[in-house]
């Protein structure tokens, strides 16, 4: 069987893109990771799915599938690329979009300048929403990685997200305290490390390494979780500018129970088949 796909970016994080709407198909583990392959497969950060909804009152189900196989909540670079990818195989021919995801429902608004706005949500810092291993939600918490004690900022966008606070990410140890953070075991579920440099109150740097793919160029729920723990701790105010290694993305939160939405890009590569062995 050949399954159609399409190619897309967010900032450089990239996304095989599929239709089940119109097309069916089961994707095992197996099989994800063997598409996501740079050499072997098409190579992805994640693979994103169109499928329709199970809450009538949503447009579609969002699903998120990383590099390593396994499912996620959110995706926010994906989101956007959601976006573009319902309309321009007319699957909608809506502006804004509902979408539900393992991670709860966004809202998908595609402007007039072709950037696309995502409403993530309220973002969420209880320890248990991540799942994190701790007493009580802080600001910061203590965790002690690969013999050094780090001060981390802890959030959920649907997905969990550590947020660890740098001098100059350009030299921030990411591809060892990476992998390290991502595999904690107070982080049950695994969790996505952000590095995070604070420029100005309105803007800052950030890498990430991401739960299940590695370090990538952007991720976008990323910046949602930096910025967001950024603003409780003081540090930032609303809109804040992050720059990624890929490109930047407008996050805005007015904090506390309000939605936190951002702003970015989406990017169509290409369209391809491809052989479901
Ligand atoms: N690696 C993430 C999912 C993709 C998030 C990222 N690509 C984004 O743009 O938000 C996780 O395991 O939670």
């Amino acid at each position: 069987m050949l399954l159609h796909f399409t190619k897309m970016h967010g900032l450089g994080n990239d996304f095989m893109v599929v239709d089940l709407v119109t097309q069916r198909a089961r994707l095992e583990e197996a099989q994800i990771r063997r598409l996501a392959d740079r050499r072997f497969g098409i190579g992805f950060d994640q693979l994103l799915v169109v499928e329709p909804p199970r809450d009538p009152d949503m447009d579609f189900r969002y699903r998120i599938f990383n590099a390593d196989g396994s499912e996620v909540e959110n995706c926010g670079n994906g989101a956007r690329c959601f976006a573009r990818f319902v309309r321009d195989q007319r699957l909608t021919h809506k502006h804004e979009i509902r979408v539900e995801t393992a991670g709860g429902p966004l809202t998908l608004r595609v402007e007039d300048d072709g950037q696309v706005r995502v409403d993530m949500g309220v973002p969420r810092f209880a320890p248990e929403a991540l799942p994190f291993d701790a007493a009580e939600d802080r600001l910061r918490h203590a965790l002690e990685v690969a013999g050094e004690r780090l001060e981390i900022g802890v959030a959920s966008l649907g997905n969990p997200h550590a947020v660890l606070r740098v001098e100059d990410v350009d030299t921030a140890p990411v591809a060892r305290l990476g992998p390290a953070i991502e595999a904690h075991p107070r982080f049950p579920r695994r969790v996505n490390a952000g590095f995070m440099q604070v420029v100005s109150p309105h803007e800052i740097r950030l890498r990430v390494y991401e739960r299940g793919s590695g370090e990538t160029l952007a991720c976008g729920t990323g910046a949602c979780a930096a910025v967001a723990c950024g603003i409780r701790q003081g540090l930032l105010e609303s809109p804040v500018t992050v720059h990624l290694p890929g490109g930047d993305l407008r996050i805005e939160w007015a904090g506390d129970d309000a939605h936190l939405t951002m702003t970015g890009p989406a990017v169509r590569v290409f369209d391809g088949r491809v052989a479901l062995g």
